[in-house]
């Protein structure tokens, strides 16, 4: 066990990140921030088999007395339901779960998202670890609090701000995450420095084959890196009233693709992938950026193994549609992420759905 760094979150309920190889078997460092003698692990069918008992060793050496209970869902993003949602939290009912019960959410984001919003929902607030064993949970999902579940009309449409009680990154466990999800993770890496950092953006493009090859110096610089910008971000706009909708570059038409294809199809990291590149063309149609900078993008994007083009089935009128009900939308229609080339992004109300329209061809 190796505790590399740590990141500290600031902001109304400030909480550590800790960054390590073999965090999950650190009985002290899982269940630093448990109070009571309740826990609820939440996990998956992928990551359950291979971690939930390394887990549940460590939380009993920390509290040899204590009632543990685990609930695995269904792995994939067609899991981040309302049934799902009151399926764990009835689990939480039947465990007789007081309110100073921990639910350890262990897993990708659907985990993650999932099982923070039963920790807002249950009792009103209980306390949430967020244990991320994806590349994109560790650099995204399980920092700044967004938890929530998808809806047939629309991702992430119902859910609650609740901020973890610590996260704690083993990154041990990238060694299980196929290749589809670590790419998937790096969408998420990227845009980081395509909306805050053009000095990140050279340093993936010249470490690109450190981090497919998974050197553990490569993902561990690019997982601290991540996390610090989000944590700036978070604590400084915890409830995204203003700056923190940067971290929405791409996603609003990363999630019309998701829900078009009924979450079933490409994974978020994938998705986001195209919509920052659709994002980037749009943008440079609108005169805030170069074709040549979207096209750098798009290529450091296709190193990483990611799909750059909407799928051939989804129609443009149906994106625009589903665009529609984005959750940063307001009165004046559209409310997009645009770029302003490698580093710099701002959010822009009232964008014309015929633009939108164009880059969706
Ligand atoms: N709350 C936020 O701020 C935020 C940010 C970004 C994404 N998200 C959400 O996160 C979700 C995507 O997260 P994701 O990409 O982690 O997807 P995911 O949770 O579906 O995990 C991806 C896949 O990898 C498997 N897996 C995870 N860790 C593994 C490991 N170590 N070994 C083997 N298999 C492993 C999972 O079982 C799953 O099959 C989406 O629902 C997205 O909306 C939320
Ligand atoms: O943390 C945020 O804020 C983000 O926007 C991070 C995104 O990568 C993430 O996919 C988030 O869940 C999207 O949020 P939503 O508000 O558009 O549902
Ligand atoms: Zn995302």
């Amino acid at each position: 066990m190796k505790l590399d760094t740590t990141v500290d979150v600031g902001g109304p309920s400030p909480y550590r990140i800790d960054i390590g190889s073999g965090l999950l078997g650190d009985a002290a460092c899982v269940s630093a921030q448990w109070r009571g003698r309740h826990a609820l692990i939440v996990s998956d069918t992928h990551v359950a088999p291979l971690y939930s008992e390394r887990l549940q060793s460590a939380l009993r050496i920390a509290k040899p007395s204590c009632n543990i209970n685990t609930h695995v869902i269904e792995a994939g993003e067609a899991s981040k339901t309302l049934a799902n949602f009151a399926a764990v939290i009835d689990t939480l009912a039947v465990q007789g779960a007081t309110r100073d019960v921990c639910v350890f959410a262990l897993g990708g984001g659907v985990v993650g998202d999932l099982a923070g919003f039963v920790a807002a929902s249950w009792m009103r607030g209980i306390d949430c670890v967020q244990l991320p064993t994806s590349l994109l949970a560790m650099v995204d999902s399980s920092v700044g609090g967004k938890t929530a579940v998808d809806i047939p009309a629309g991702k992430n449409l119902v859910g609650a701000f609740h901020l973890p009680r610590a996260v704690v990154i083993d990154t041990a466990t990238l060694a299980t995450l196929p290749a589809r999800e670590l790419h998937a993770g790096l969408a998420e890496v990227v845009k980081y420095g395509a909306i805050f950092d053009p000095g990140f953006i050279a340093w993936l493009e010249t470490n690109a084959d450190a981090l497919l090859a998974l050197d553990d110096a490569a993902i561990a610089h690019a997982i601290a890196a991540s996390c610090r910008y989000k944590a700036a971000v978070v604590e400084r706009d915890p409830f995204e009233k203003g700056e923190r909708a940067l971290l929405n570059f791409g996603h609003t038409f990363a999630h019309a693709i998701e829900t078009e294809q009924g979450y079933g199809g490409l994974v978020h990291g994938e998705a986001v992938a195209i919509g920052m590149v659709l994002a980037a063309r749009l943008s440079a149609r609108l005169g805030l950026s170069s074709d040549k900078d979207a096209a750098r993008l798009q290529a450091l994007l296709e190193r990483f193994g990611l799909p750059v083009s909407i799928p051939a089935e989804l129609s443009a009128d149906a994106l625009i549609t589903r665009m529609r009900l984005d959750k940063k939308n307001d009165a004046n229609g559209l409310r997009l992420v645009l770029w302003d080339g490698m580093g710099r992004a701002r959010v822009v109300p009232g964008v014309p759905e015929d633009a939108v329209g164009h880059v969706l061809g």
